[in-house]
């Protein structure tokens, strides 16, 4: 029996999921977190408002803020034309060791890139280091506390453009209140409010979507 929680679901998805199907990965997640062990995947539930944004969208290059085990990661990188790009960020790294090996499982290896590091850190490197000029659409996963003062840099390192898509989890269930006062008050977006249920729980919890205007 593997240590690790994020052992064990990587054990699951790769004795019982289709290699190379990173449908088949998101639904045997899903299956084992339902039934066996919670996990803090976006889930099932929104995790079909994800896709309904994401296929709207239509992004080249994806920001990930939160891989834990890669679930999301893998569930937009199937939804992304090709030669789009997703990059996630993590600050485990027994999380993004468990992540890397998802999606290498999955098959969505050569649209994914798992950068290891503190969100504070990364997105100022994200120009220089990674060659990013623009990202078109961030999934923010990762911890509440941190998403407004990340919506700031990312605003303030110029990343995001008129037109980006920032999609944020969590923001009933853990909460994050001074986030969603941020991006409804400050003028600069246009927010949609998406209510759903915690993964795996009938506990209350939303995504808010919130589409930059500009400066
Ligand atoms: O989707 C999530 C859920 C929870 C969480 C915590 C405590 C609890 F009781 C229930 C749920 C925590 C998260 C941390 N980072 C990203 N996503 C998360
Ligand atoms: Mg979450």
């Amino acid at each position: 029996m593997a240590q690790r929680l994020e052992e064990r679901i990587l054990e699951y998805v790769k004795q019982h999921a289709a290699e190379g199907d990173p449908q088949s990965v998101v639904d045997h997640i899903d299956k084992y977190c339902s039934q066996n062990e919670w996990a803090m995947h976006v889930g099932d539930e929104k995790g079909l408002i994800l896709d309904q944004v994401v296929k709207e969208t239509n992004p080249t290059i994806v920001l990930e803020l939160g891989t834990y085990c890669g679930y999301s990661a893998t569930r937009i990188a199937r939804l992304l034309k090709p030669g789009s790009r997703l990059l996630t960020v993590e600050m485990n790294p027994e999380n993004a060791a468990v992540a890397k090996q998802m999606i290498q499982f999955a098959g969505v290896q050569d649209k994914v890139e798992i950068l290891e590091g503190s969100t504070e850190v990364i997105i100022p490197s994200l120009k220089t280091k990674y060659g990013v000029d623009r990202v078109d659409f961030v999934f923010i996963d990762h911890f509440s506390e941190r998403y407004t003062a990340d919506t700031k840099l990312l605003e303030e390192c110029q990343l995001i453009k008129k037109g980006s898509v920032l999609l944020a989890d969590n923001v009933v269930f853990p909460g994050a209140p001074d986030f969603l006062e941020y991006v409804r008050t400050c003028g600069r977006y246009d927010c949609t409010y998406y209510p759903s249920h915690l993964e795996y729980s009938d506990k209350l919890d939303a995504l808010e979507k919130a589409v930059f205007k500009g400066p």
